[in-house]
């Protein structure tokens, strides 16, 4: 039997000031170990330099991460799993992720984006700081993407450590760096997102351009004001095969 390609894993993160860098590396290593292929990604700083410099922790995560290229959607397209990182910011993903996110709608109007793995991560200054607002806020992009959704649960003893079964966090107030317990719990995440995205990717639930019939969607047409495109419309949906 020919040996299976191996899972193809992308991490992508913004950090200000390294705390979710270092989940990221650490996740990207795991995921490497455990046999995926891996490309580790960064969201593009918004702010101007002016205002990176003027803060020093800001500044030298940005010279400590200037090897690691920029996220571009065709990392997304490519990956079997997408795993996001974030720090919480109000409760929420930051603007800088989430611009790199809102770049994504042409995949998803292909039907690009269905079918991934995806998880999330995140760090916090305190404890009860929001982190599992801000997973949950980015998992609400999931089910948009018609994404896989592998969050940890509590699957591992790591889990009770960190205690948060929506993905692992971090919070600052537990140090400045994250510590074993969180990269212990960042690396289960990393192995059971390669393990989920090696046993999804032979089912046959790719997506292809199928014919409706008329009037399907025609719902959607009027709203978004897109003109349907004939007696059937070609939209992106499933061919499932018969069980
Ligand atoms: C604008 C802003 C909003 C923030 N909001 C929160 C928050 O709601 N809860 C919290 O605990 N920490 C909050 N923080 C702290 C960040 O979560 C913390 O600095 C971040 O996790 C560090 O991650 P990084 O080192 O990867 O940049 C906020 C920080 C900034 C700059």
């Amino acid at each position: 039997m020919a040996t299976p390609a191996p899972a193809k894993v992308a991490v992508i993160y913004y950090s200000s000031t390294g705390t979710n860098a270092a989940l990221a590396k650490e996740i990207a290593n795991t995921a490497e170990q455990a046999g995926a292929e891996v490309r580790l990604r960064r969201a593009t700083e918004l702010a101007p330099p002016a205002a990176i410099e003027s803060n020093a922790a800001w500044a030298a995560n940005v010279r400590a991460t200037a090897d690691i290229p920029e996220a571009a959607p065709e990392d997304v397209e490519w990956a079997d799993a997408v795993i996001f990182g974030s720090p919480t910011r109000f409760g929420n993903v930051t603007s800088q992720l989430k611009q790199f996110i809102d770049q994504l709608g042409g995949l998803w109007a292909e039907g690009k984006l269905a079918d991934k793995v995806y998880s999330g991560f995140t760090s916090s200054a305190t404890l009860h700081g929001g982190q599992e607002s801000t997973l949950l806020a980015l998992y609400n992009t999931v089910h948009h993407f018609g994404g896989i959704l592998v969050a940890p649960g509590y699957t591992a003893a790591s889990k009770f450590v960190d205690g948060n079964p929506y993905g692992t966090s971090y919070p600052l107030s537990l140090g400045a760096s994250p510590g074993p317990g969180a990269l212990a719990a960042v690396a289960h995440q990393a192995r059971r997102a390669v393990m989920a995205a090696a046993r999804i990717r032979p089912l046959p639930l790719t997506t292809r351009h199928i014919k409706e019939p008329a009037g399907t969607s025609a719902g959607h047409h009027a709203v978004a004001g897109v003109p349907a495109t004939g007696p059937e419309e070609e939209r992106y949906g499933y061919e499932l095969p018969a069980v």
